[in-house]
């Protein structure tokens, strides 16, 4: 599904991302993990499109066609969600007509007309009791005043809503809490598919034993310097980086 190909990508010239391959396949699940700044949260948005990035080399592949020229918009068209991707707040529009405007214009995007209203309504009545989320709250304006707990909620029903084929939740800089640890973990478990695809970056090893991952990544100084399946989560947990970057450095 996802392939990546000795990705480089800068910001402001500088070098964040020195040589990142990666492949993901439908029905994976992937951590990454690594020290603060090596280069996660650029990776994330790099196979996103944000604009602030420059790709200097390599390539992204998605089900193998590359995606290096696309905007943001149409990668989120083609099944690529990042998480906090939409963190406004917009005053006086709900979750819910915030989400249908999302999904009618990724229809556009396909050629398709809007969804039929009653359609809409069955999915985001699904979705919402799938992920146990109140009717009160869909009909609260969009991120205002929402605390973390609810952001992170109102993010897990969007991609519900989005059914993406790749998700992406960077959950780095997010504090989750019990709560919403519970909110990301449940709801990846229940969204995932033999359809799609997951990347998982998180500090926490906490995460992953809700989230369990196929597969767990390192990333140091801009590369993919180890890779595992869970019980490397548990490694790093137990022992940090600093032998790691030995392994690196020697
Ligand atoms: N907009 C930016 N302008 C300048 N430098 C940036 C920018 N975004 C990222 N960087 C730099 O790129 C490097 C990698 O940052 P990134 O956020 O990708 O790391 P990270 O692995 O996600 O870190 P953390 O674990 O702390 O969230 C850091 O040195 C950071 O300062």
């Amino acid at each position: 599904m996802l392939k990546i190909n000795n990705l480089h990508a800068s910001i402001e010239d500088k070098a964040i991302l020195k040589g990142i391959n990666l492949e993901v396949k439908a029905g994976e699940v992937h951590a990454i993990m690594g020290p603060n700044g090596s280069g996660k949260s650029t990776l994330a948005s790099v196979i996103a499109g944000k604009e602030e990035y420059e790709v200097t080399e390599g390539n992204i592949l998605l089900d193998n066609e590359d995606i290096e020229e696309l905007a943001a918009e149409e990668r989120a068209h083609k099944g690529v969600f990042l998480s906090f991707q939409y963190p406004v707040e917009i005053p006086g529009v709900s979750v819910t007509n915030f989400m249908k405007t999302a999904i009618n214009e990724t229809r556009k995007a396909k050629g398709l007309d809007d969804m039929p209203a009653k359609d809409m309504l069955k999915m985001i009545r699904e979705k919402s009791e799938l992920l146990e989320i109140d009717r009160k709250f869909l009909s609260r304006s969009l991120n205002e005043g929402f605390s973390g707990g609810e952001k992170k909620r109102n993010e897990i029903f969007q991609m519900a809503m989005l059914e993406p084929k790749l998700a992406i939740l960077d959950e780095t800089d997010s504090g989750l809490d019990i709560d919403a640890l519970r909110i990301v973990a449940n709801g990846v478990n229940k969204l995932k598919s033999k359809d799609n695809a997951v990347i998982v970056i998180t500090h926490y090893q906490r995460l992953l034993d809700h989230i369990v991952p196929d597969f767990v990544h390192v990333l140091y100084n801009g590369k993919i310097v180890k890779s595992g399946g869970k019980e490397l989560a548990h490694e790093l947990e137990a022992k940090g980086y600093d032998w790691i970057k030995e392994e690196v450095n020697a």
